[in-house]
């Protein structure tokens, strides 16, 4: 995003604006923030997890709610930049964006001296594939690798459009940032999976959620659901034995689990009330 922003900074451009499930509105409103920019975002409403809301609305960004998917959101979003002076910072849209996100790969490529074997990451509107893919090409045709990873891409079971061969029309998961169900990056995922040999599969709700908690209580990291998602989906392919042996794995962890908490307390919190004596402590706790 900072790419983009620059981009339009340096063209004279005085606005943004951006279609988002949640988190290039929040970093569009950021960089947008700090460039000194009118920044304008459209969600679909209802559908943004809170903490993504909080922090495009503390930036100062104007969030307006289509009542309507994603994909709405992105038509809009097209439709004034294309008859106003704005800037769209899309990843499909602007290619300053997947300039950018295919640092990802160079950064990935430096620190393991090499490309891994294999990259596992979740795929919304799949600007990140397309840009990772890239990323990874442009080393290894500079010769700072000497190989390219498979991509694995994972969508979600109700938003899998990519999995399934054909858009949906009401997608719905709760990984709510990659709630997309006809990526406007489509063809740059699908060349990421043919030419690297990879493949893009669906993990279910249930899957996403074990793995939030998996990274959560034995990594220390917490995220949101749509980051557990390559990680859900390597889990898949590893109990149906479709992993090979010895391989360098990266997977992308893509948001903080604080920008959506409900998603990790959906029945209420997991706590136990007790009165201020400490014997009743210690009876929650099972200690006597
Ligand atoms: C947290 C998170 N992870 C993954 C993705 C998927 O990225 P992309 O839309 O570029 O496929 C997104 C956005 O969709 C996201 O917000
Ligand atoms: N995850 C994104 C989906 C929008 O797309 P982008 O490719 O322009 O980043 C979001 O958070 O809105």
């Amino acid at each position: 995003m900072t790419v983009a922003v620059s981009k339009a900074v340096e063209a004279g451009t005085e606005m943004l604006v951006c279609a988002s499930t949640g988190n290039t509105s929040a970093s569009a409103a950021a960089f947008g923030a700090r460039a000194g920019l009118r920044t304008v975002v459209l969600v679909p409403k209802g559908a943004v997890a809170l903490g993504k809301l909080a922090q495009t609305v503390q930036y100062g960004a104007e969030v307006v709610e289509l009542t309507g998917t994603f994909e709405d959101c992105l038509r809009v979003a097209r439709e004034l930049a294309a008859e106003h002076p704005v800037a769209l910072v899309n990843s499909a849209a602007n290619d300053h964006r997947l300039a950018g996100q295919q640092t990802a790969a160079f950064e990935i490529v430096d620190v393991l001296g090499d490309a891994p074997d294999l990259h596992c990451l979740p795929v919304g509107n799949a600007g990140n594939i397309t840009a990772l893919w890239r990323g990874y090409t442009a080393y290894e045709k500079a010769g700072r690798a000497a190989h390219r990873p498979r991509i694995w891409g994972f969508q979600a079971a109700g938003a899998a459009p990519l999995v399934l061969g054909r858009t949906v029309e009401a997608p719905e998961t709760v990984a709510s940032a990659i709630r997309i169900g006809n990526p406007a990056s489509r063809a740059g995922a699908l060349a990421a999976r043919d030419e690297s040999g990879g493949r893009i599969s669906a993990v279910s709700d249930e899957q996403i959620l074990a793995a939030c908690r998996l990274l959560a209580r034995h990594e220390g990291v917490f995220v949101e659901p749509a980051s557990a998602v390559g990680v859900a989906g390597l889990l898949a392919e590893h109990a149906a034995r479709r992993v090979p042996a010895a391989q360098r794995i990266v997977i992308t962890v893509t948001g903080n689990g604080l920008k959506d908490p409900q998603a990790s307390i959906p029945e209420g919190c997991h706590s136990v009330e007790t009165s201020t004596a400490t014997s009743d402590v210690v009876r929650a706790l099972g200690l006597v």
